[in-house]
């Protein structure tokens, strides 16, 4: 695995208050990465620092090769989402991605800004109409167009799906998964828990300004709960009694009027037990997993 981001102790103060303690961590070439963390927890920090805006107090980031600041070659690499206060309200579509296509030495044909367009989930149509006129939705969406202008190799996102319609965070999470497919790199910072459970391959968690865990959502949930549990509704209900007779080996954690909660540690110990209980006339109405979240897990934080 090759590193695309490499951040060392990193830290950031505004006057007395620490913002970011210590952050080290790895993202490396190929994956997604969600940022995710309480209000004030430093992602916007943390991301206006890989990205060149703000400076670290101490420590260093490495991205792509090259170390610290950002320079040409970095801007080449790297695809950012500006704010959508700071677009250039009195640009048309077309011309903003132009202009920002040339400070980025990349040059864009009307045919390739229709195709970022697309790309994003923005009509085409819309190339001539001025920033202004564009909802806050259709602004979110030309922001990650810009972000896509020269097709970086790394993508450096802060919540590029908040204020977007259901519809449009798929469309997004689609695309995301695609450039992945492509090779690029993802780091993105979302409140949307779903979106990165569906598209992040690990999730970074920042509390306080101190990255509290890294890895898998699996692995983060593991760590937390330690087993599987599965909800099991069915008429009668299943009791211990009847695990016992067939020599299940199941454990019922906790029990309804309709359901109960078990605790399993293999596959096939659940595909017997359904198997089971159908042989014996049971009606199973529902079976899924009681397993932690990743709402669950920012809660507990
Ligand atoms: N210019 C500044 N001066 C003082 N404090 C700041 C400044 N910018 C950010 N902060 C503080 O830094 C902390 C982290 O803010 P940051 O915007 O990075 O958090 P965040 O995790 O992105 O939050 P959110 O999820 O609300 O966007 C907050 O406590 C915030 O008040």
């Amino acid at each position: 695995m090759i590193p695309a981001i490499e951040i060392s102790n990193l830290n950031k103060s505004i006057g007395k208050k620490d913002i970011l303690k210590d952050i080290s961590l790895t993202i490396y070439r190929g994956e997604i990465v969600g940022l995710i963390g309480h209000n004030g927890a430093g992602k916007s920090t943390l991301i206006n620092i890989l990205t060149g805006i703000k400076k670290p107090t101490q420590g260093s980031f490495v991205i792509y090769d090259n170390t610290g600041t950002m320079n040409k070659e970095t801007q080449k690499v790297i695809g950012v989402m500006p704010d959508v206060d700071n677009l250039y309200q009195d640009m048309t579509v077309r011309f903003f991605l132009s202009y920002m296509s040339e400070i980025k030495g990349a040059k864009l044909s009307l045919q390739n800004i229709r195709e970022l367009l697309e790309q994003v989930g923005l009509e085409a149509k819309l190339s001539n109409t001025r920033i202004k006129a564009l909802s806050f939705g259709m602004k979110k969406k030309l922001c990650l167009a810009q972000a896509l202008v020269g097709e970086p190799q790394l993508l450096i996102l802060d919540e590029p799906t908040s204020g977007l319609d259901v519809h449009s965070v798929l469309h997004i999470k689609n695309l995301l998964l695609k450039l992945r497919g492509e090779g690029k790199t993802i780091l993105l910072s979302s409140h949307n828990m779903e979106e990165v459970e569906k598209s992040c391959d690990r999730v970074a968690i920042l509390k306080s300004g101190e990255l509290t865990d890294i890895g898998t959502i699996e692995a983060l949930i593991y760590k937390r709960q330690g087993v599987r549990k599965l909800i099991i509704r069915s008429s009668p209900v299943v009791t211990s009694d009847f695990l016992n007779q067939f020599a299940l080996n199941i454990q019922i954690i906790s029990q309804e009027s309709n359901s109960i909660v078990i605790q399993v540690s293999d596959d096939e110990d659940i595909s017997l037990l359904l198997k089971t209980l159908i042989e014996h006339s049971y009606k199973v109405y529902e079976v899924r997993s009681s397993d932690l979240q990743l709402k669950d897990i920012i809660l507990g934080e």
